[in-house]
């Protein structure tokens, strides 16, 4: 009878013990809203205070060089910004293959927001003249600048599939989706990649269409549009749960 006490406290003790820790997040600060992704994930962290992620403490680092790829890192952030010059300063620094590896590794959970988004997928559609290098890893063919140039950038509601965000009920929900010179999801290109958020829009030939702008293949996560740049925590809240999980399952 003591015995079995003693089990099952250890039993509790273990399981609270892998319930709690540190999450440590990784966001590449070369340029674009990587500085609102820190404040966004602060946001959705602070706001989970009376749940299970608010026994997790949140350490949020830069990622600008090859050092900085730790092996601690748990997660990362790929923000908005501009393709081209990220994979430009990715593959000067060496930093493209350190994160491949990373990516790979106990399959990390990474989030791509737009450009980001443009440095996940395999495939990519209307690349720079001369082509850009990818990080690759999420299985979709995405076309780059799909809804026109800089003027053309506009705000939305995004259909988002049930079950996606913390606390969403069974039905598809919505949130704002701000579209800045944004990619869109053209083809998935892998069974394991599930559409979870898309876009009815009216074109330039006055039709009205659907267009994918989530997806999520395993640990790898890609929006479109930018949630960073909205009061909507919830995709951060989201991408913490899949970090969290991840290291859990370890
Ligand atoms: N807001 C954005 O991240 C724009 C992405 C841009 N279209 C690119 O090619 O990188």
């Amino acid at each position: 009878m003591e015995l079995w006490g003693l089990s099952t406290c250890i039993g509790t003790l273990l399981a609270a013990m892998s319930n709690s820790g540190k999450l440590r997040i990784g966001i590449l600060g070369i340029q674009g809203a990587f500085q609102e992704h820190k404040v966004a994930l602060l946001k959705a962290h602070e706001a989970a205070k009376c749940d299970d992620l608010s026994n997790w403490t949140l350490d949020i680092v830069d990622v600008r060089s090859r050092g900085d790829v730790t092996d601690d890192l748990d997660g990362l952030i790929l923000p908005g910004g501009e393709s081209t010059t990220m994979s430009l300063f990715l593959k000067r620094e060496g930093l493209d293959t350190v994160l491949r590896e990373w990516m790979a590794k106990r399959r990390r959970v990474t989030w791509g927001t737009c450009a980001g988004m443009i440095l996940l997928a395999e495939n990519i559609e209307h690349q720079k003249e001369g082509g850009q290098s990818q990080l690759g890893g999420l299985h979709v063919t995405v076309s780059r600048n799909y809804f026109g140039r800089q003027v053309d950038s506009f705000e939305a509601d995004v259909t988002v599939s049930s079950n996606t965000l913390t606390g969403s009920c069974e039905d598809d929900e919505t949130c704002r989706g701000v579209f800045i010179r944004a990619p869109a999801v053209i083809s998935v290109d892998d069974p394991r990649v599930k559409v979870i958020g898309s876009l009815t829009f009216t074109d330039r030939q006055q039709s009205v269409r659907s267009v994918i702008v989530a997806v999520q293949e395993e640990n790898i996560l890609a929006t479109a549009f930018h949630p960073e740049l909205t009061d909507d925590t919830r995709w951060h809240r989201h991408f913490l749960e899949m970090v969290k999980q991840n290291k859990t399952s370890i």
